[in-house]
């Protein structure tokens, strides 16, 4: 495989129940950063506990880790893979109008949703024993507008919005190149770099969003992202930088 990043391993399988459970489940006993992919996935996970909608022809796959830094720097590999998730799609159809990226991890299409990112952690103390990133792309199909919750964004397939018919196979090659050159540049110069290029990509910055957490509801000027990963709003006297939360437009 000459286009595969050097050093990243790769397991393919038919069907599994979600492709982070099966991260957990293996983790310790892989060497290197795996990709693992699935053609089926019969309880694909979401973020906050919802499910993930997984239809055909869709791409499914996790990239298990062993990171060595502490775990709040590790788990800003949230956006290494955002913009590995950007450069594989801008890569797939040529074109990177309408591509966008929503804090923390999602990639916007045309304003719906295309793909999202679950990353889940296991280990205590100074390291974590594995980090997986679980990446859902609506290729091919978009879940009913019924199969997401109220309010949730509109999703959309990469095949509707610009016509480019990429199978899950190609697209992980792209993606497992992308993640590799942005993971390079992390962990050589730190988030600083990825911070930059993140923000440049970022959808409503500038502009007024809301920020919902299970205790409270900010509504304020999206600022900017810190050096922490946190999402900054400004409202008229006070800056927040907040941790965790979902975001509205
Ligand atoms: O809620 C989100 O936006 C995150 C969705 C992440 C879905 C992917 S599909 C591959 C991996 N396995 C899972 O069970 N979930 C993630």
């Amino acid at each position: 495989m000459t286009d595969w990043p050097q050093g990243y391993d790769r397991k393919v399988l038919a069907e599994v129940d979600s492709t982070n459970a099966e991260a957990a489940r293996v983790a310790g006993g892989l060497i290197g950063p795996t990709w693992i992919k699935a053609q089926k996935q019969t309880a694909a996970r979401g973020r906050r506990g919802r499910g993930w909608a997984n239809p055909a022809g869709n791409f499914a796959a996790t990239l298990v880790l062993h990171p060595t830094e502490p775990p709040e720097q590790a788990a800003l590999r949230s956006f290494v893979a955002s913009l590995a998730l950007y450069d594989a799609i801008v890569a797939a159809t040529g074109r990177a109008a309408g591509v966008s990226l929503k804090w923390p991890n999602d990639v916007l299409l045309n304003g719906g949703k295309l793909a999202g990112i679950l990353l889940e952690s296991a280990g205590h103390g100074p390291r974590l024993s594995h980090l997986a990133i679980g990446i859902g792309v609506n290729l091919r199909n978009a879940p009913d507008v019924g199969e997401v919750e109220p309010g949730a964004m509109r999703p959309v397939s990469l095949l509707s919005e610009t016509g480019a018919d990429v199978g899950p196979e190609p697209f992980l090659t792209l993606l497992a190149q992308a993640y590799a050159r942005h993971e390079t540049q992390f962990t050589t110069y730190g988030f600083g770099p990825i911070r930059t290029a993140w923000l440049d990509r970022a959808a409503r910055l500038g502009e007024v969003i809301t920020a919902r957490t299970s205790r409270s509801e900010i509504t304020g000027t999206f600022e900017t992202v810190d050096e922490a990963g946190n999402l900054v709003l400004t409202t008229r006297d006070t800056r927040h930088a907040i941790p965790a939360a979902e975001v509205f437009f």
